[in-house]
């Protein structure tokens, strides 16, 4: 795990052998105490170098170790002996030296990098602190506010003794520790760890090496068996295990070989199709972009241009402007690989453009929506090749947001699965193949979120006391804000087409009864008056002027729910911060296991990715099905009990059969649910 060999006859070379990135597990650390000491007892060793195998230096501890009964040499003195070593120690660093693997350099007297390397202290995302002297040296070599950017925020960035030198202190160092510790919180949303490495950061600046590094251990011990070190570490995996995807009928990644695609097109470029393409231009691939309308193609290539050049310089380099053909003629699409339909959300439309599409495109091409919620297999009927047909939901905007919903229908080939995920992997997106129901997993958990935070404005909270309480545990944005955002009119027509948001009074039946279940009215009636939103000016909120993001608390609203609660009977009743999170959370978590019952998801992880990265749920808290087996799924599922009792008219919440079957089995950790899943299905 640690090779030693000498080289030039004076110069001791320890080579990490862990693959594939050389990880500090327990036998690696062994290995280096065991070859630092044997370079340095030997005489004709003058000098030693640390290096990698494999072009990578070291992705740090070993994080698949934390957790267990962790046994080996310690970091701490491994590195302190390096640094106290009578030979110069040099590391030789490739590829990645991160966390536990740059503190092993830092403790070398030099360092020496590729242009390309990558050094960083990524531990404050696993929910944790530089644990072997990182905020300490680091601070010491490059002083404390590049340290503390470096440390509390895990960005990679480009020494004798570094710990014998003084840690040069900014003249307003409780200014400069207040300011960032300020900026931390916030950006944290409820993060521990964020917070540790200021302190520790600040232990450099103010303490001897020694008491500093008593305070390093001192906050990791804090963090390191924390819920949200749990969480973030389960997150740091479960986006790995999401590659691995499977379907129903067996297929899976390792079995599945994807199409390379060289060309693609994009049908329809309003702001999704315009993100996608330049999500897919990106990734170097030719596009062709097709808008049937001559001015909003003139648009769009404007816009798409500025997209491009603004990423361009961002990232240092030239905007892949040529990648892209645009045309008003669909036509031009003949000779490509893979097509991304982005057409207005109707399915009359979209079927439309299938039809052509099945006539236009040579045989193979793999043809994809970008629909949010509708059936991506009655498009693919309108095609000759349904198993060339999936879904590859996007999340706005296109080219920014990382999640990729990739959805594939009872006739989706394995190929054109494995072809759309590994299309989503080039874009840099965490693509998740999941089942096509009405609104896939991620649209169809919103449903009873927003339901629930429906009824309880009808019951007496206001949008301001339900956002609040969704950001305190650590959301961005809460639902109502989250709803002005994205235009309470988008939400409107899906009601609309789904028959229950009828213009005006209702015909017959009560407002709030539909198809035989309590539905609530505000959000029809909200935009009956044109109040749509950020874009109207006016929504859950009320904005300085239409397009403007600041949201106010806006009277009207108040009294309009005190008329509508008067209106139908309703009693305002004081509702907390608790009941708000265990009705909104819990209905969405429900939903969750309903989605795994019903084998829409093959397991819990990808339903968490879909949240992390599609939908704001912090991450430090894993994700809604990570978060339900913290919580614990008895509790979850006595809650929910409850509430279904108090509202026998809400189906969403009646506990799901697999969240009875998963606490009957004695509440199992979540690796182990998808066994009693798989269990379920075969009895099915
Ligand atoms: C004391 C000290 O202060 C503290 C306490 C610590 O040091 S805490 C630890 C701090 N270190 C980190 O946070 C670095 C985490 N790793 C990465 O950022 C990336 O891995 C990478 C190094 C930039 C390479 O990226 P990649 O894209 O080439 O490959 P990959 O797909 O990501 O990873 C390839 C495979 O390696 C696994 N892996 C990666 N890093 C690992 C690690 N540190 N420990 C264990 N396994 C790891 C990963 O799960 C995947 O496994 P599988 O899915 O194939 O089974």
């Amino acid at each position: 795990m640690a090779k030693y060999s000498r080289v030039s006859e004076s110069v001791g070379l320890i080579t990490l052998q862990n693959p594939p990135v050389n990880a500090l597990s327990a036998a690696v650390r062994q290995g280096i105490v065991d070859t630092v000491e044997r370079a340095l007892s030997d005489p004709k060793v003058k000098s030693v170098v640390i290096c990698g195998q494999n072009g990578i230096f070291c992705g740090g501890a070993d994080i698949k170790e934390f957790g267990t009964n962790m046994s080996g040499p310690l970091l701490v003195p491994m590195i302190h002996a390096i640094e106290a070593a009578n030979k110069p120690v040099v590391a030789a660093i490739e590829g990645s030296a991160l966390g536990g693997g740059l503190e092993l350099a830092l403790g070398c007297h030099y360092r020496i990098a590729h242009s390309k390397a990558r050094l960083g202290l990524p531990e404050v995302t696993l929910g944790l602190l530089p644990a072997a002297g990182g905020t300490q040296r680091l601070p010491r070599l490059i002083g404390v506010p590049a340290a503390l950017d470096l440390i509390t925020t895990g960005k990679p960035l480009d020494a004798r003794r570094i710990s014998t030198y003084p840690c040069p202190r900014p003249s307003d160092l409780d200014a400069l520790f207040e300011g960032v510790m300020e900026k931390v919180r916030q950006s944290a949303r409820g993060a521990i760890a964020p917070v540790a490495c200021v302190q520790a950061v600040r232990a450099a600046a103010t303490q001897p090496y020694t008491q500093g590094m008593e305070r390093e251990k001192e906050l990791m011990a804090t963090l390191f068996t924390s819920g949200q070190a749990r969480a973030l570490q389960y997150c740091f995996f479960a986006q790995r295990a999401v590659s691995r995807w499977s379907m129903p009928n067996g297929a899976r990644w390792d079995t599945s070989k994807p199409r390379p695609v060289h060309k693609a097109a994009v049908i329809g470029l309003g702001t999704m199709g315009r993100g996608i393409t330049v999500a897919l231009a990106q990734t170097g691939l030719s596009v062709i972009a097709v808008e049937t309308q001559e001015k909003q193609l003139m648009d769009a290539k404007q816009a798409v241009s500025g997209m491009l050049e603004r990423g361009a310089r961002r990232r240092g380099v030239a905007p892949a402007l040529d990648k892209i053909s645009y045309s008003h003629d669909i036509q031009a699409v003949a000779d490509v690989d893979l097509v991304i339909e982005a057409v207005f959300e109707d399915m009359g439309l979209k079927k439309k453009v299938f039809q052509q599409l099945a006539s236009i495109c040579r045989p193979g091409t793999f043809l994809c929506t970008n629909t949010s919620a509708l059936d991506v297999d009655h498009l693919a009927s309108q095609t000759h090749n349904p198993e060339l047909v999936v879904g590859m939901h996007f999340f706005a905007p296109a080219h920014v947001m990382k999640l990729l919903e990739v959805v594939y229908g009872p006739r989706s080939s394995p190929q054109a699965v494995a072809t759309a995920m590994q299309l989503g992997k080039k874009m840099g997106k965490v693509s998740v193949a999941v089942g096509n129901c009405p609104g896939f997993v991620g649209n169809r958990m919103l449903k009873p979120y927003m339901e629930q935070a429906f009824f309880l404005l009808e019951e007496g909270a206001t949008p301001e006391l339900v956002d609040r309480a969704l950001e305190e545990f650590g959301f961005p944005m809460g639902v109502f804000r989250m709803s002005d955002l994205s235009g309470l009119d988008v939400g409107w027509r899906v009601r609309k087409g789904d028959g229950l948001a009828e213009p005006g009074a209702p015909s017959g039946q009560p407002a709030r009864i539909r198809q035989g279940r309590r539905y609530s009215p505000l959000g029809d009636l909200l935009c009956e008056q044109g109040r749509f939103g950020q874009k109207t000016g006016q929504g859950w909120y009320q904005y300085n002027k239409p397009g403007s993001q600041v949201a106010r608390s806006d009277p009207w609203l108040h009294s309009f729910l005190e008329g509508y609660r008067a209106q139908h009977g309703l009693v305002a009743r004081r509702i907390d911060n608790q009941e708000v999170l265990d009705r909104c959370l819990y209905a969405l978590i429900n939903e969750g296991f309903r989605i795994l019952e019903d084998g829409i998801a093959a397991g819990p992880e990808d339903i968490d990715m879909i949240y992390v990265f599609g939908y704001g749920w912090p991450r430090h808290r894993g994700g809604p099905m990570f978060y339900a087996s913290m919580v614990g799924l008895g509790k979850v599922l006595e809650r929910l009990e409850h509430y279904h009792q108090a509202h026998p008219d809400v189906p969403y919440l009646k506990p799901c059969s697999l969240l009875w079957r998963l606490v009957a089995s004695g509440s199992p950790p979540l690796h182990k649910w998808r066994e009693v899943i798989r269990k379920l299905h075969s009895q099915l």
